[in-house]
């Protein structure tokens, strides 16, 4: 079995894996049926294991605070000492010192089926533990032992607001331990963040990781050995952000390593001549916005390409003078207007994007979130902000960049843990080498799912949802009911607002007051409308009134094109062994089915009806597919980049 503290390689100074020579097809096929079984039977613990740290558990209850503390000491020093393979007796010790301290500090002594969770990460391995079943305390198990046994911890979570709040609620138990705890806070100076990732354990989004490991990588300028890194330390003061990348325990492992994994990571410097750049853009918008579908380009919205026909090219030729001198050798210009035309049909306000204070903000498609930092690469952002004719931003020109993929690669040992892990198994053994193991609940689940309605229109699904959410809020049931866009919840409010349904609304457009939104979302009678940001992470506590009368009911008005994000809004009822339901209620004018729900949803849509759950399904399955084949084909990309970087010298 591979090591539980895997020793510093790549360098003492800068520990890190190597990186991985590509897996051929036929490989990783012989693996999945090899490798994977033993793996996933070797990383799934056994009850046993819990069961010893619990006995062992009772007896460190009866210490003293300060023969806690000498004990705590003890079993760091030996964990040290033991390297790279702990014995399980030692780890049981550790896992019932944290758990003991947890118990005295936060109140809480893990369960179980947490125990069990972090063993699994421990391990190696994916843990799948149901919503709601406590994986933000589940993690403190292994992040604690690890950073006992004096391995650096990245506690990846799924955003910065996570990063930050699991990191102030769990700091008291890591001090406890005498380890210390941070945050990385967007936005902080290089002197911060260098602070930051000095500490034992650092809570953090993948992003605010990887980009550190970027900007490290352009100060390495190439050298990669101890020596190289040491002598650039010493000679030219160059100092490193991170101190390697150790151990990562990844929360929410799914968003993180698989739907982030769809955008690649880009450490880019303003150019020089911005102005012209600003030009071609709206040149290209000028140009592109009178095209028309069908005749001068198609468009696959599936896919989500654009095409040229020949009489695009023609039109195209006879516009080349509207451009600035560099953009018009014809490869240039087609990917340019094709660019713009993507802008226009394939990028929608309020959808994809919000504008805030004049600038194009990204919503991320499965979180909900806005995300102010990034924008869209080659020259994608700047045609959207042509055609929202705000001031366009400078296209930078590229340092270094990384996909999610090649970067959590580069972790000397990792693991993670989420409630929806079953449906990407595949994709997180063939690009990450990570089994899955599923944990049990440790009440039984009382959350009940309604058959999905499908109607033909978007209008008579909201009619439908605001009587389900008058009903069962009278009742005083809370209700979520879950949005796909901001435009959505817009849609809903009013709708609920027709209706004289009282509601509050969270989307991305204003997330300042979320805490205090879902903190009110599980009072009795309380409507809730959110976009699915709502989802992954957020813990609606019911009061003892919307318990008894069957806790809350969640409403998913859109599917989501990947199944895993609707099972994370429909968990968020039903916690820890609570009352609760979950039902949606769609259209087929919703885009998933619009677009993928094949000619069912057609004559749906025409002559009315309801739709069954198996249309839904294929429809699901066929934009899942869809985007893994997307994501195979940027870590495609980005492994011949590496390569093609390799070949001029810098290997990294
Ligand atoms: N051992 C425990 N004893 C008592 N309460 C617990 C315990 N562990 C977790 N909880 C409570 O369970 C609730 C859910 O925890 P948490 O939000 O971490 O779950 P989660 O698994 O991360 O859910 P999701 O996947 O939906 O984000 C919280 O209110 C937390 O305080």
């Amino acid at each position: 079995m591979s090591d539980t503290f895997p020793t510093h390689s790549g360098g003492a100074f800068y520990p890190r894996a190597a990186v991985q020579p590509k897996k051929s097809k036929l490989d990783l096929w012989v693996e999945s049926f090899t490798t994977l079984p033993r793996r996933r039977l070797q990383a799934r613990p056994s009850r046993i294991f819990a069961w010893r740290v619990l006995s062992r558990g009772r007896k460190f209850a009866d210490l003293t605070d300060d023969q806690l503390d000498a004990e705590i000491k003890k079993v760091a020093h030996r964990l040290r000492a033991a390297r790279a393979k702990p014995r399980e007796a030692l780890l049981v010790q550790c896992f019932a010192l944290v758990r003991e301290c947890a118990g005295r500090e936060l109140g809480l002594r893990h369960y179980a089926t947490q125990i069990l969770g972090a063993r699994a990460v421990l391990n190696g391995a994916v843990a799948e533990m149901q919503t709601g079943e406590g994986k933000t305390l589940a993690i403190t198990l292994a992040a604690g032992t690890a950073a006992l046994a004096g391995r650096r911890v990245h506690v990846i979570t799924a955003n910065d607001y996570l990063a930050g709040r699991d990191a102030e609620t769990m700091r008291v138990l890591y001090t406890r331990l005498g380890l210390t705890c941070e945050a990385v806070v967007p936005d902080c100076s290089n002197d911060e963040r260098r602070d930051v990732f000095d500490a034992d354990i650092v809570y953090a989004s993948g992003k605010e990781v990887a980009f550190s490991f970027l900007r490290d990588r352009v100060a390495m300028g190439g050298r990669t050995g101890d020596i190289g890194l040491g002598a650039r330390a010493y000679f030219e003061n160059t100092q490193l952000l991170l101190p390697g990348l150790q151990f990562a325990i990844v929360d929410e492992v799914d968003s993180v390593m698989i739907d982030e994994a769809r955008t690649p990571l880009i450490l880019s410097v303003p150019p020089s001549d911005a102005e012209v750049e600003a030009e071609a853009s709206r040149s290209a918008y000028a140009i592109a916005s009178q095209m028309r579908e069908g005749k001068d380009f198609r468009l696959d919205r599936l896919r989500r390409q654009i095409e040229l026909t020949p009489a695009g090219h023609d039109h195209l030729d006879e516009s080349t003078d509207m451009m600035p001198e560099r953009w018009r050798p014809t490869p240039i210009l087609d990917d340019t207007i094709r660019t713009a035309l993507s802008a226009i049909h394939l990028h929608n306000l309020d959808e994809h994007y919000i504008l805030r204070d004049g600038k194009v903000e990204i919503v991320d498609e499965y979180t909900g979130r806005v995300m102010p930092d990034r924008s869209w690469s080659a020259g994608l952002h700047q045609a959207v902000e042509a055609k929202e004719q705000v001031d366009i931003t400078t296209r930078r020109v590229t340092l270094a960049q990384i996909t999610f993929q090649r970067f959590f690669q580069r972790y000397l040992h990792i693991g993670g843990m989420t409630g929806t892990a079953t449906e990407a198994a595949g994709e997180f053994w063939t690009v990450y080498g990570l089994p899955v193991v599923s944990i049990p609940t440790h009440k039984r689940s009382r959350r009940r799912t309604y058959p999905p309605q499908v109607f033909a229109r978007a209008a008579t699904k909201w009619a439908r949802v605001a009587k389900r959410a008058k009903e069962l809020s009278t009742k005083g049931r809370p209700v979520l009911i879950g949005t796909r866009t901001v435009a959505a919840s817009e849609a809903a409010s009013a709708v609920l607002t027709a209706h004289g349904v009282t509601h509050r609304v969270l989307s991305a457009a204003q997330d300042a007051d979320e805490a205090a939104i879902i903190a009110d979302a599980g009072r009795s009678g309380a409507v809730t409308v959110a976009t699915n940001m709502a989802g992954r992470g957020t813990d609606i506590l019911l009061d003892d009134q919307a318990r008894a009368a069957g806790g809350l009911h969640v409403i998913m008005t859109e599917c989501h094109s990947a199944r895993r994000i609707d099972r994370q809004l429909a968990g968020r009822a039903g916690r820890q062994g609570d009352p609760g339901s979950s039902e949606a209620i769609l259209s087929a004018e919703d885009s998933l089915l619009s677009e993928f729900g094949g000619s069912f949803t057609n004559s749906l849509s025409r002559f009315g009806g309801r739709a069954t759950l198996s249309v839904l399904t294929k429809a699901q399955s066929r934009a899942e597919r869809e985007h893994v084949r997307a994501r195979k084909k940027l870590l495609e990309l980005d492994e011949q980049l590496a390569e093609n970087l390799a070949f001029t010298g810098t290997p990294e």
